[in-house]
């Protein structure tokens, strides 16, 4: 008889609450974090945390700084190259997504434990077992290696620029798009749909939805909810074996304009329009979903982000093309030129 097996990977443990990031040197010996240890960190994120962070380390006989300006498979294997002279046994990703990505990536491919320490509650690999890494042919995330333990300092998170917790929002919000889509899969496709991990994803975005009504009066206490509704994203993700609960239509929209514009936009921002757009074709309230990002100050407007509007027009006819093994509202052929742009008009992403 066949077995079929679903191995679920989840971190050993996650550390969050406000300032603990000052207690680093014990959680470490709590995780039996033996040296050498490996941080890699972006150059902001160095000046700002880090190196505060490495003088708290001093302690450890072996201990190595890298820093990565983005998510590419040059950055990997620069981090690679490093790694043949130092062979760490532990890896400190402390940074935002595209940190985080690559620290994964490399501990995956390596298969050495790393630790996820974000510096901006702007997205949901904080927990995931997938990496966004550009140069491998595809802008989809690819598989990486489930983090052995989270922290998650509240006091760093809420401190960082505003746009960056706004991007989280947006993340977050686009999963009442992903579970739509992934249900609708499963009834045209017969896709199987995990009941589970589409509610705990379902669950983040209603908790990011509820940070829109509070930041303005109680910014520490939507980050925190903030981040543990990116957590449990993550753990979705992981414990589904994809990213489907997370990452539908408003993913591949944003995954198209990125490819046609890279780096125009935060990653959590492109999403947020995307599930205005997307929620508009499902007929789900969309009206809702776009004052919440307005409330926030989030855009909800490609004029805000500097995107032409042909961008947003084309981004919309190829989306499908993105991932067509992953059904969506944009079905095998997705839209046409004329009906992209009407969504885009009547939603007001264009005008
Ligand atoms: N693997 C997955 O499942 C997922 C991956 N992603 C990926 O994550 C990436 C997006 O991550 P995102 O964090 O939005 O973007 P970045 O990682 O590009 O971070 C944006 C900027 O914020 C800076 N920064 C981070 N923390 C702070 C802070 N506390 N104070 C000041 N500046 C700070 C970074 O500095 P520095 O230059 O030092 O890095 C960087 O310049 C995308 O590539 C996306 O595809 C998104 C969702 C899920
Ligand atoms: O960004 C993600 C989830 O928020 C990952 O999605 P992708 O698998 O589409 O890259
Ligand atoms: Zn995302």
């Amino acid at each position: 008889m066949e077995i079929h097996e679903h191995i679920i990977d989840l971190p050993k443990k996650v550390y969050v609450g406000n300032g603990i990031l000052g207690k680093l040197k014990d959680y470490l010996f709590q995780l039996n974090v033996v040296d050498p240890v490996l941080v890699i960190s972006g150059p902001n994120v160095r000046k700002i945390i880090v190196n505060e962070i490495m003088k708290g380390l001093n302690e450890m006989n072996s201990l190595e700084l890298i820093e990565v300006t983005d998510s590419s498979i040059d950055e990997v294997n620069k981090v690679e190259e490093k790694m043949k002279k130092f062979s760490p046994r532990f890896i400190l990703g402390i940074g935002g997504g595209k940190t985080i990505d690559v620290a994964k990536y490399v501990a995956y491919r390596l298969n050495v434990n790393f630790i996820s320490i974000p510096t901006a509650p702007s997205h949901d690999g904080i927990t995931s077992p997938f990496a966004s890494i550009k140069g491998l042919g595809k802008p989809v995330s690819v598989k990486a290696k489930m983090p052995y333990a989270i922290i998650a300092d509240i006091d760093v998170l809420s401190a960082a620029p505003r746009r960056l917790i706004n991007a989280g929002i947006g993340d977050t919000i686009g999963k009442l798009v992903a579970v739509r889509d992934w249900k609708l899969a499963s009834k045209l496709t017969g896709e199987y749909y995990g009941d589970y991990t589409a509610s705990l994803a379902l669950l983040s975005a209603k908790h990011a939805l509820n940070c829109t009504k509070i930041i303005h009066r109680d910014l520490k206490y939507s980050v925190r909810l903030l981040t543990e509704a990116l957590i449990s994203s993550g753990v979705a993700m992981g414990m589904a074996g994809s990213t489907r609960p997370a990452s539908g239509s408003e993913h591949l929209f944003a995954h198209a304009v990125d490819l046609l514009q890279p780096n125009l936009a935060m990653h959590g921002e492109l999403v947020g329009i995307g599930t205005i757009i997307m929620a508009y074709i499902h007929g789900i309230r969309w009206k809702d979903i776009r004052n919440a990002l307005n409330k926030i100050g989030s855009p909800t407007t490609a004029k805000e982000l500097g995107i032409p509007n042909e961008v947003i027009i084309r981004a919309l006819t190829i989306a499908h093309t993105i991932r067509p093994e992953r059904y969506t509202i944009l079905g095998d052929r997705g839209l046409t030129w004329g009906s992209a742009e009407k969504v885009a008009r009547d939603t007001g992403v264009i005008d």
